[in-house]
């Protein structure tokens, strides 16, 4: 058994990133850049107003002297000529500052008769003024590649003009579930079956993490069916077997794919849940094999799948961070497996946020899954804990 650190490491050196391919911003929301992205123009393009009122010579202000106004400049429409001593010009937010105006006096601050504008106050130059480039240049570095696009970067990119942007291909996860007892949802199961949910969990896990599961479908126990079904991942990035990867006569994803041209890298780790974790090359398709168990086929999703697709998207964050919490539950002695306990975590305004495991941890159990929020992890060999005490966590928000 290795380390649960030590099989991510050889999972995600394993790997290469997804090819590079374009795509329009409408579409891009989601997607990691493979490049950078520069600024294909400066913004504001010009000095710009950020108020409605009146471009004037801000040392026209201060000398209880009436202003004349000349002219108008609107958002996209600017005032052609120049402002001289004693002038102004109406503008509105968004316009462009006439030349010779060097400040804008908000029209509160304004009286207006006619042409006749009277500041009530002195402005300082520059005042309510957007100078150009005041947000970015030409050329610069708008994202950087690894960076995901989403609501508060893809206004940037299309501000600087990107309309197509160069992203890695979402990696194509084939998910094979495995054995007898399964049917799909909405099925009639016999007496001794069970609806398969691995592949739609895991499914919605890849999804959420940037890739795009294939469902390539349930193969029975039967050797012939299995070597079959595995063929049905050629022109994926990785292939996901579900289940069959235990000890049991029935457990065939080694035994059958190892005739096929499966290259086991190791299979078995520290971890609980995950203990028959395995991983390989199936042919040219890297292979991870997830206990079928489904909250174990989960939380290895989260440890182990969605690093593996963040990695070959060439994402900037790959493994999830470990937090600092308060244990909200006394916990016995660990053994020698790192321990994933599905746990609630609440914040606190008096410290760390607690974390309280559930108190029913069988990795059969989707309906404690379903309601943790966060994993409470333990290493090898920790000693017993009272509640209270500093404990690490991995949060589950991104599957939210
Ligand atoms: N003698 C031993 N038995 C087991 C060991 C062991 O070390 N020695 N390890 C246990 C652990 S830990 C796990 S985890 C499981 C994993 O076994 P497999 O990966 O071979 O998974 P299966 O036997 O195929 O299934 C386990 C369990 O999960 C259910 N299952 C499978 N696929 C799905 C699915 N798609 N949707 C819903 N449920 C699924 C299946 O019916 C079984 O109940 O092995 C332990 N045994
Ligand atoms: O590792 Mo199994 O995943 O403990 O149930």
């Amino acid at each position: 058994m290795i380390p649960v650190a030590e099989a991510r490491g050889r999972i995600l050196a394993a790997l290469s990133p997804t090819p590079l391919e374009w795509v329009g911003l409408e579409r891009a929301s989601g997607r990691v850049l493979a490049e950078p992205v520069l600024a294909r123009r400066t913004q504001p393009p010009a000095d710009m107003s950020a108020m409605d009122g009146y471009a004037v010579r801000a040392a026209d202000t201060g000398n209880g002297q009436p202003l004349r106004q000349i002219g108008e400049s609107a958002a996209g429409h600017g005032f052609d000529g120049s402002i001289g001593p004693g002038e102004t010009v109406r503008i509105f937010t968004g316009a462009p500052l006439p030349e010779g105006a060097d400040a804008i006096l908000i029209q509160e601050d304004a009286e207006a008769d006619g042409d006749t504008i009277r500041p009530k106050a002195a402005v300082a130059p520059g005042t309510y003024v957007r100078p150009a480039g005041l947000d970015f240049r030409e050329g610069d570095a708008g994202m950087a590649a690894g960076q995901e696009i989403g609501p508060r970067n893809i206004g940037l990119l299309a501000a600087m003009n990107a309309p197509w942007v160069p992203v890695r291909r979402r990696p194509r996860i084939a998910l094979l579930s495995t054995g007898d007892e399964l049917v799909r949802p909405g099925e009639a199961p016999g007496p001794d079956q069970i609806i398969s949910s691995n592949a739609l969990s895991v499914g919605a896990l890849v999804a959420k993490a940037g890739g795009e599961p294939v469902d390539i479908g349930i193969a029975p126990d039967r050797p012939d069916a299995l070597a079959e079904a595995g063929r049905r991942a050629g022109g994926c990035d990785m292939l996901v077997t579900l289940g069959g990867a235990s000890v049991g006569e029935h457990d065939l994803v080694q035994e059958v794919l190892g005739g096929k041209g499966l290259d086991i890298d190791f299979w078995r780790i520290a971890m609980r849940p995950g203990k028959p974790l395995m991983f390989g090359r199936f042919g040219d398709v890297p292979l991870l094999g997830l206990p079928g168990n489904p909250v174990s086929a989960l939380v290895c999703g989260v440890i182990f799948l969605r690093p593996a697709i963040r990695a070959m998207l060439g994402a900037e964050d790959t493994v999830p961070p470990l937090r600092r919490g308060r244990l909200g539950r006394d916990l016995p002695a660990n053994d020698r497996r790192e321990d994933y306990l599905r746990s609630i975590a609440v914040s606190a305004d008096d410290g760390p946020p607690m974390v309280t495991p559930f108190e029913r941890q069988d990795s059969s159990m989707l309906s404690v899954m379903s309601r943790a929020n966060a994993l409470a992890v333990r290493p090898p060999h920790a000693p017993a804990m009272a509640a209270g005490e500093p404990i690490d966590y991995i949060t589950l928000d991104h599957l939210a």
